[in-house]
C-alpha cells in the first residue's frame, strides 16, 4: 500500500508532464508522462522509463542544433553532470520502477539509479545502434558493468531488448514483482538502501561483472570481427566497441567522455540520418490520406481462406496462423493439398527448432488450419487471399467463383505481384471489396505487405487489411493499382540494367559483387537464380507488354532456359550450385552472353568504353579489329564499382519517380520502405528516393541522360525526374495536390 502523499508538484514541459509526489515515508515518486512512448527530451524532466531519447529531436540536431543546448552545452552534460555526478552520486538513493519499456536513454537513466525493480514483462534494451548512433547517456559504460561484456555487446550490437525475467537473471534488474506491487516495492527498496539493509551501488564503478583485461580484449576483438562480417558498410558498431573498450582500459569516466564525443559525430552521419528517416517512414506507412483519416475502425477478421498451397499460399497461411487467425487452405486436388499443408507444418516446425515456438503452441496453432478441396467452407470466412499462379484467366474465374460462395462482406484479396487488379476482377460486381495483398517470399518471414488499392476499393477494406497487416507483424505499404504495383515496378529495371551491362561486356559476377558490396543481400543475377527463371520471365512479360518503350530486350535468360537452366532449383542458372546449394561462377556463361549479343545485335562499343573509362594502351603496331575486340572485355572490367551501382540503381530511381508521379505511391517515403523491405535495399542508405536525393536530382538526371544517348530509351529520364532536376528540387518533395491515384 502506498503511504499518503504529503506534497506533490506537476511540471509541464515541451516534452510532456512530470509529477513529483513525496509520501509520508519521505520517498519521492517521479512520474513522467509523454505519450505515446514516454520519450525523453532535454527540455523535460529526467528520470522516466521510456522508449528512449526523443528521436524526432534528432532531425533538428541533424540540421545543426546541438544535442546539448542551454545549460547542457557542456560536453557530456547529461551523462556526466546529471546522471553520474547528480543522480548516481547523490546522497539520496534512487530506484527505478520499470513497467513496459525502458529503452535507450530510458534504460540509461535506470542504470544510473542505485537499483532497478521491474515487472516480468518489462522490456529493457539499448537499441541506439538501430538508429546509427551509440548509447549517449552512459549506456556503453554501465551495461557491461551490470551484465558482463559479452551480453552487453550482444544487446547493443543487435539492438534487441531483454524481458524483465531475463534482465533479472543477468543482473540488470534487482527484483521482479507484479505490476501492482511495483511502486510499493521500489519505495521500500529505496528506504532499505538508505538504511543500509540493501547495498548502495553505483553502477559506473562496479567491476565484479567485468572480465579481466586480457579476456575482455578477446571478447571485444571477436565482436569487432563479427560486426565487420555482418555489416561491412557500417562504422558505428565499431565505434560502439571502441567506446566500451575505452571505459575498460582507461576507466569509466574516460569512457563517458569518449561516448559523448563519438555520439556527437555519429549523430551527424549519413547512416544516422538514413536510419532515422527509415524509422519514421516505416511508422508513416500506416497513415494513408483519405483512408486512415476518416475515423473508420477495422472490422474483426477471424477466419481467412487461402487459395493455393504453393510456396506463397503456405507462407501466408503460416503468417496468419502464427497470429491466431483461423485458416482454410484450398487446393485443386488432394496431392497439392497435402503438399501445401505439409509446407505449413514444416514452416511451423522450423520455428520450433529455432526456439521461437513451443511444440505445444505449434499443435494449438495447427488446430486452426483446415485443408479443403471445394468452396463450401468459404461461406463464413471474413477474407480470402488468392495465391495461385500468375494466370489472368484463372484468376478471373476464381474471383467470379468467390463472388458466388463468399458472404457479401468478405474481403476478396489477390496476392498477385504484377497483374492489374481491375483485370482480375473484370468478371465480378464486387470491385469495392477487391484488394491486393502482395506478400513477399517467404511470406511468413519477409516483413513487407504491399496493399494494392484500385479506384473502387472501399477505404474500409483498406483499413481492415492494414489492421491484419499490423497484427501479423508486417509493415504494410498502401499503393495504387497498375502493372507491377510499386515493388515489382522498381525491381524490373534492376534486373534489366544488369542484363544490359553484361551484354555490353561487364563481368556478370563482378556486377553481383559490386551490388552486394553496396549492401543488397545479393546481386541481380544471384537473385534471378533464387526466384527461378520461370517466375522471372512470367513477371517480366507483363512489363514487356505494358511498358515496351522502356524494356531492354535481352535473349540471355530464354537462351539459358532452352538448355534447361532454370536457376537454383535446376542447380544451374547464372551460377552453378552444389549439393549444399552453394553458388559458384560458371565459365560456360560467356557462351550464352555471346550468343545473346549476336541474336539481338548488341555489340561492345569501343567508343563508349574508352569514353567512360579513359586509359591509354601503347601498341607497337596498329592493332587489328579483332585484337581491339579481344581487349574490350578487359577494358570493360575496368568499369568502376560506382558506375556499376549507378547504372543498376538509377533506372530503379527513374521508375520509382514514375511510380510516385503517377500517384501509385502517396509518399516518397513509402517507396523507401517498399525498397528496403521488399527489395532488400540497405536501410542505412535511407531507401531508394532518400539515397537518390543525397546524390541530387541533377546528378541522377545527367547520368541517365548520358546513358540514354549511348544505350537508348531504357535509360531515358522520366518527365518528373527531368522537371525536378531542372528545378534543382529533391525527388521526394511532396507532389502537387490532386495527383494521387489513391
Ligand atoms: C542518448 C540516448 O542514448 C539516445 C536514445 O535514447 S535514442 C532512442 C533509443 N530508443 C529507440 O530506439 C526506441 C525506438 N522505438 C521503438 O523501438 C518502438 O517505437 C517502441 C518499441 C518504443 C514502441 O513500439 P510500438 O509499440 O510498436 O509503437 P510504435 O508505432 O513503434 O511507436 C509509437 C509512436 O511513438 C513514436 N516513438 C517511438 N519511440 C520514440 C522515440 N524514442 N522518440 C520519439 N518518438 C518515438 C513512434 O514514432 C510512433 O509515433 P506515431 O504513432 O506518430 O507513428
Amino acid at each position: 500500500m502506498l503511504k499518503t502523499e504529503v506534497s506533490s508538484t506537476t511540471l509541464h514541459t515541451m516534452g510532456g508532464t512530470s509529477t513529483i509526489s513525496v509520501g509520508s515515508d519521505g520517498v519521492a515518486i517521479i512520474t513522467i508522462i509523454n505519450p505515446p512512448v514516454n520519450s525523453l527530451s532535454l527540455d523535460g524532466a529526467k528520470g522516466k522509463f521510456s522508449g528512449g531519447f526523443d528521436i524526432s529531436a534528432f532531425g533538428g540536431m541533424h540540421e545543426g542544433k546541438a544535442m546539448s543546448t542551454g545549460p547542457s552545452s557542456k560536453p557530456g552534460y547529461v551523462s556526466i553532470d546529471i546522471l553520474s555526478d547528480t543522480l548516481e552520486a547523490a546522497r539520496k538513493p534512487s530506484v527505478a520502477a520499470i513497467d513496459g519499456l525502458a529503452l535507450g536513454g530510458g534504460l540509461e537513466i535506470a542504470m544510473a539509479c542505485h537499483a532497478r525493480i521491474a515487472t516480468s514483462t518489462a522490456q529493457l534494451g539499448l537499441p541506439e545502434l538501430q538508429l546509427g548512433v551509440i548509447p549517449g547517456f552512459g549506456g556503453t559504460q554501465r551495461l557491461p558493468r551490470l551484465v558482463g561484456l559479452a551480453k552487453a555487446l550482444e544487446m547493443m550490437l543487435t539492438s534487441k531488448p531483454v524481458r524483465g525475467l531475463e534482465a533479472h537473471t543477468l543482473g540488470l534488474v534487482d527484483e521482479i514483482v507484479p505490476g501492482d506491487q511495483l511502486l510499493q516495492t521500489a519505495r521500500k527498496y529505496a528506504l532499505d538502501i538508505l538504511e543500509r539493509r540493501k547495498p548502495w551501488i553505483s553502477t559506473l564503478y562496479k567491476t565484479d561483472k567485468l572480465e579481466p583485461l586480457g579476456e575482455a580484449r578477446e571478447i571485444l576483438n571477436f565482436a569487432r570481427a563479427q560486426a565487420r562480417r555482418q555489416a561491412p558498410n557500417l562504422h558505428h558498431p565499431q565505434v560502439c566497441i571502441n567506446v566500451i573498450e575505452e571505459g575498460i582500459v582507461s576507466g569509466p569516466r574516460a569512457g563517458l567522455i569518449k561516448e559523448y564525443e563519438e555520439f556527437q559525430i555519429l549523430l551527424h552521419s549519413d547512416t544516422c540520418k538514413s536510419l532515422v528517416h527509415i524509422f519514421f517512414a516505416q511508422r508513416g506507412t500506416m497513415r494513408v490520406p483519405g483512408v486512415t483519416d476518416r475515423g473508420l475502425k477495422p472490422r474483426n477478421i477471424k477466419k481467412v481462406a487461402i487459395l493455393g498451397g504453393g510456396l506463397m499460399g503456405s507462407g501466408i497461411a503460416t503468417a496468419l496462423l502464427l497470429s491466431g487467425y483461423q485458416v482454410v487452405l484450398k487446393e485443386v486436388n488432394q496431392k497439392f493439398l497435402d503438399g501445401g499443408l505439409g509446407r505449413v507444418k514444416s514452416n511451423l516446425s522450423s520455428s520450433v527448432r529455432k526456439g521461437k515456438l513451443t511444440q505445444e503452441k505449434m499443435d494449438k496453432t495447427l488446430s486452426n488450419l483446415k485443408g479443403v478441396l471445394d468452396y463450401e467452407s468459404f461461406r463464413d470466412v471474413d477474407m480470402v487471399i488468392e495465391a495461385v499462379i500468375e494466370n489472368v484467366s484463372l484468376k478471373q474465374q476464381i474471383f467470379s467463383d468467390l463472388e458466388k460462395y463468399c458472404s457479401p462482406h468478405c474481403i476478396l484479396a489477390s496476392n498477385t505481384s504484377t497483374i492489374d487488379l481491375n483485370l482480375i476482377g473484370e468478371k465480378t460486381k464486387s470491385h469495392d471489396r477487391i484488394i491486393g495483398a502482395h506478400f513477399f517470399s517467404p511470406a511468413h518471414v519477409m516483413p513487407l505487405l504491399e496493399i494494392v488499392r484500385t479506384q473502387n476499393t472501399s477505404p474500409q477494406v483498406v483499413v481492415d487489411l492494414l489492421d491484419v497487416g499490423k497484427k501479423i507483424r508486417k509493415t504494410p505499404v498502401v499503393v495504387g493499382n497498375c502493372t507491377g504495383f510499386a515493388v515489382n515496378r522498381m525491381f524490373f529495371p534492376y534486373t534489366q540494367s544488369a542484363l544490359l551491362l553484361v551484354e555490353r561486356g561487364a563481368d556478370l559476377y563482378r556486377v553481383d559483387k559490386a551490388i552486394t558490396k553496396f549492401g543488397m543481400p545479393m546481386g541481380p543475377f544471384r537473385l534471378c537464380d533464387l526466384v527461378g527463371f520461370g517466375v522471372a520471365v512470367a513477371t517480366g512479360s507483363q512489363f514487356v507488354f505494358n511498358f515496351p518503350e522502356r524494356t531492354y530486350k535481352s535473349m540471355l535468360i530464354p537462351l539459358m532456359q532452352e538448355d534447361k537452366r532454370a536457376g537454383e532449383t535446376s542447380r544451374k542458372g547464372f551460377y552453378v550450385y552444389n549439393d549444399k546449394r552453394k553458388a559458384s561462377p560458371d565459365p560456360e556463361i560467356k557462351k550464352y552472353i555471346e550468343k545473346a549479343r549476336e541474336m539481338t545485335g548488341v555489340s561492345i562499343d569501343p567508343k563508349v568504353i574508352t569514353h567512360s573509362i579513359p586509359f591509354i594502351i601503347q601498341f607497337n603496331s596498329i592493332p587489328s579489329n579483332n585484337q581491339l575486340m579481344d581487349l574490350i572485355p578487359f577494358q570493360l572490367e575496368k568499369i568502376s564499382e560506382k558506375d556499376i551501382i549507378e547504372m543498376i540503381f538509377f533506372p530503379v530511381v527513374n521508375e520509382a519517380c514514375r511510380v510516385y508521379a503517377e500517384g501509385i505511391a502517396v509518399k516518397a517515403a513509402d517507396l523507401d520502405i517498399a525498397g528496403v523491405m521488399g527489395m532488400g535495399f540497405p536501410p542505412y542508405r535511407g531507401g531508394i528516393m532518400f539515397w537518390a536525393d543525397k546524390l541530387g536530382s541533377k546528378y541522377v538526371y545527367s547520368r541517365l541522360e548520358e546513358w540514354s544517348k549511348m544505350y537508348g530509351e531504357f535509360f531515358k529520364p522520366c518527365a518528373y525526374l527531368a522537371q525536378r532536376a531542372a528545378l534543382g528540387a529533391p525527388l521526394s518533395a511532396p507532389l502537387d495536390q490532386g495527383k494521387s491515384r489513391l
